[in-house]
């Protein structure tokens, strides 16, 4: 069985009374590139700072290589972070590399050179955990995805067949919205 690098249970996070993370869950594996998808103020970043102990979950749990983030385990000390816009370097370092929307602003030669890097840490045997309100960005790249929306993982898995369709919808319903309020 493959191992997970990343295990995130249930986590639960609550700012002034409301809940911006609800039972989000989700594992990425050894050696895999996993998006992390969902459209602006879904949670993406939230879940990132939880995971890197930038800011404390509400409840849940996140596991890294096994071990319990929190009490004897500094995630920070273990993996590498990044967040907008993405910084370059010869090489993309550690063996987890957590990366918060790093495409965003990068200009499309840039954003493939992001790119190839990271492919690059996957055949050295490293785990990348990605995360983007672009599925475009990443659906090529990518081995698994978890889709977030409103604070709720509405998928998380191997790349399914219709994920454009799913994320378009997704987004495009949040757009009606929007413009029904308008009126
Ligand atoms: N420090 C905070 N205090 C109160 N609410 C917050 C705080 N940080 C984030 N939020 C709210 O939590 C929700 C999730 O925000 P988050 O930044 O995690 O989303 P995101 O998916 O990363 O979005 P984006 O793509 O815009 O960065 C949003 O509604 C945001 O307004």
């Amino acid at each position: 069985m493959t191992k997970n690098v990343i295990e995130i249970r249930k986590l639960k996070k609550v700012y002034d009374g409301r809940t911006v993370l609800k039972n989000v869950s989700f594992s990425v594996k050894k050696g895999s590139i996993h998006g992390f998808i969902g459209p602006n103020g879904a949670g993406k970043t939230t879940t990132l700072k939880c995971l890197m102990s930038g800011i404390i979950p509400s409840a849940g749990e996140i596991y890294l290589e096994g071990k319990k983030v929190g009490e004897n385990e500094l995630a920070n000390k273990k993996i590498g972070f990044m967040t907008e816009p993405a910084e370059f370097t010869d090489n993309l370092s550690p063996d987890i590399l957590v990366l918060d929307e790093p495409t965003s602003g990068l200009d499309p030669s840039y954003r493939g050179i992001l790119l190839n890097q990271l492919e690059g840490v996957r055949k050295r045997g490293g785990t990348v955990l990605i995360s983007s309100h672009i599925l475009s960005d990443l659906q090529k790249l990518v081995d698994s995805t978890t889709i977030i929306d409103k604070g709720k993982i509405i998928y998380t898995g191997e790349k399914p067949d219709d994920i454009e369709e799913m994320y378009n919808k997704l987004v495009l319903k949040d757009k009606i919205k929007a413009k029904e309020g308008q009126t």
